[in-house]
This record gives structure tokens, sequence and C-alpha cells, in this order.
């Protein structure tokens, strides 16, 4: 049996969680178009009959000096140097500027095995995919360079097969059929905060956070109560986010209640969503330290 971490890195909206996502066949990580939305280092963990392998979906790697977006980094960074391999994600779809260089000097620098997967082969023209290989063999010259789809499932399996043969012997870490190891208010926070984020545009994605107030089971009624704040920074944005009559506030919950319904079957559930404003929490350290576990 083999056992690895691994750790996906790339800039922002490479397609990392999609690709977390399509491994693991289930949903571990959220995905938006708006870049930036992954937020903690998340794991998820894929078992066949060679091993198991535990991936950390790293936030995206990104050039910048605001608190949250300097704290982002850092998890990305430190994550790389505590996995047996990494797999560097790149989104050939955009040239190659000073953050993807600044990310790839540093890959260079790590002792840990690296894996290059350039990511969305689907919609690339022949000339961007020649440019993101040149790219590759000049920064980090002789690593492994593959193609994939994460979106379409095509060339993940390739991916897998290079991850098993840098897999360390060893005994399993979670049980053959766990697919992560998020606990439960996060999973629930999560999915909230994905269908908040994609019902709103420009700013507001990076200013929602979701609180989970409480969750309560009432055997009596077979009920789930789940109670939960969607934190914005100011109250424009918490009129953005509540809509005309309620309507925006009715589509996350009605986004959200299905998948978290599958966190708890054969429980009814009652979902109570609320929105507040809280004055610049991104660069609130306390608040920074809780979400970004
Ligand atoms: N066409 C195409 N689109 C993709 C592919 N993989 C990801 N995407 C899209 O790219 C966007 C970003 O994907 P994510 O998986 O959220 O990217 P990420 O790297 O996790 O982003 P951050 O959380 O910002 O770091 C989404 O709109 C995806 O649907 C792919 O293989 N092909």
């Amino acid at each position: 049996m083999k056992c690895a971490t691994v750790a996906i890195i790339g800039r922002p909206s490479a397609g990392k969680s999609t690709l977390l996502n399509t491994i693991c066949e289930m949903k571990v990580s959220i995905t938006a178009s708006t870049p930036q939305t992954t937020r903690n280092a998340i794991r998820g963990i894929y078992t066949d009959e060679r091993g198991q392998l535990i991936f950390t979906d790293t936030p995206g790697f990104h050039l910048s000096e605001k608190t949250l977006n300097k704290r982002l980094q850092e998890t990305a960074l430190r994550t790389l140097e505590e996995n047996d391999a990494v797999l560097y994600l790149l989104d050939a779809k955009r040239s190659a500027g000073e953050e993807e260089k600044a990310l790839a000097s540093h890959i260079a620098k790590l002792k840990t095995p690296v894996i290059c997967v350039i990511n969305k082969t689907d919609i690339l023209k022949e000339q961007e995919l020649a440019d993101a290989q040149a790219f590759l063999e000049e920064m980090l010259p002789g690593k492994t360079v593959l193609g994939a789809s994460a979106k379409l499932d095509e060339g993940v399996d390739e991916i897998l097969i290079e991850l098993f043969k840098h897999a360390p012997e060893g005994e399993l870490l979670y049980p053959a059929d766990a697919y992560t190891d998020q606990n439960l208010e996060f999973r629930i926070s999560e999915i909230i905060r994905e269908k908040a984020i994609n019902l709103v545009t420009e700013e507001i994605p990076h200013a929602i956070y979701v609180e989970i107030a409480d969750i309560e089971y009432s055997e009596e009624n077979n009920t789930v109560w789940v109670r939960a704040f969607i934190v914005v920074e100011r109250d424009t944005q918490k009129g953005i986010v509540v809509g005309k009559r309620g309507a925006g506030i009715a589509k996350i919950r009605k986004g959200a209640e299905p998948e978290i319904r599958q966190i708890f079957p054969g429980k009814k559930l009652r979902l109570d969503l609320r929105v507040k404003a809280q004055d610049k929490w991104r660069n609130n350290s306390i608040i920074l330290d809780r979400i970004l576990r």
C-alpha cells in the first residue's frame, strides 16, 4: 500500500478546487468563477487499490499586500513543505506574469517531488499550450509536465498514476471510504459561502464569510436546525446579498439546502440564514484566525 499527502498549488482560478472535486468525485472544495475563493487548506482523500492520496487544496497564490491575501499566501507556501508531493497547476489561458514566475521560482527551490499540470486543455489554443510548456521547461527544468482538463475529467488518471509513482509505502491514514476530513460546521459554512459568492459580483465575494451560529437536532421532529450568518463588510453589500424582498437570501437557501441535506440523510432540514455587516473584518486578525484555520 502507498500513502502520500499532496499539496495542490496554483494561481487563483487555475482550477485547483475543480481538480480536487474531480479526483475525489465528491464536492469537497467550493468552486467559483471569482478568483481567490478558497481560503483554507482543505483536504480531499482519494483511495483505490494502489493506496491513498490525501490532498490539500491551497488558497490561490496571489501577490498582494492586503492582510487577507498575505495570510492566504503564507498558508499556501507553508503547506507545500509539509507534503510528499506538490501538484503545480497552471492555467495556460493566462500568460505567465510576475505572479506565476514568483510561484514557479518558489516551487523550484522545494525538495519535495513536483508534478506540473497544465490545466484547461479543453479550451487551450496550441500556442498557449506551447507557451506554458516553454515556461515550465525554463522555470522547472526536468520536472514532469502533464496536460489535463479538470472540468472534463481528461488526463486526471495520468495525474494519479504519476502521484502514486512518487508516493511512499505506508498504511492508509483515513478509512477507505473517506473523502474529506473537514468538520461539519466548516462543510456547511462552505456550501453556504459558495452559494452566496455565486450570487454576487465584483468585490463582494471576497467580503463574504459565513459563521455557523448553531446546529441543533430535534429527535422529536427528526429535524436538523442550522442557523448561520452571512457576514459582509458594509450595509450596502448586505442589501445586495439580501436582495429585493429577500430574493437573494432565498436563492442562497434554495441552492444550499439540497447539499446540506446530503450531509444529514433521512432528516428534515431547517436552514435559517441572516446577513450582517461587520466593518473591515478582513483586517481583523481575530476573525482571520477563526476562519483561516
Ligand atoms: N474550461 C475549463 N475550465 C476550468 C477547468 N478547471 C477549472 N475551470 C474553471 O476555472 C474557474 C476556477 O476554478 P476553481 O477550481 O475554483 O479554481 P481554484 O484554482 O480553486 O481557484 P481559487 O480558489 O481562487 O484559488 C471555474 O470557473 C472553473 O469551472 C478546466 O479544466 N477547463
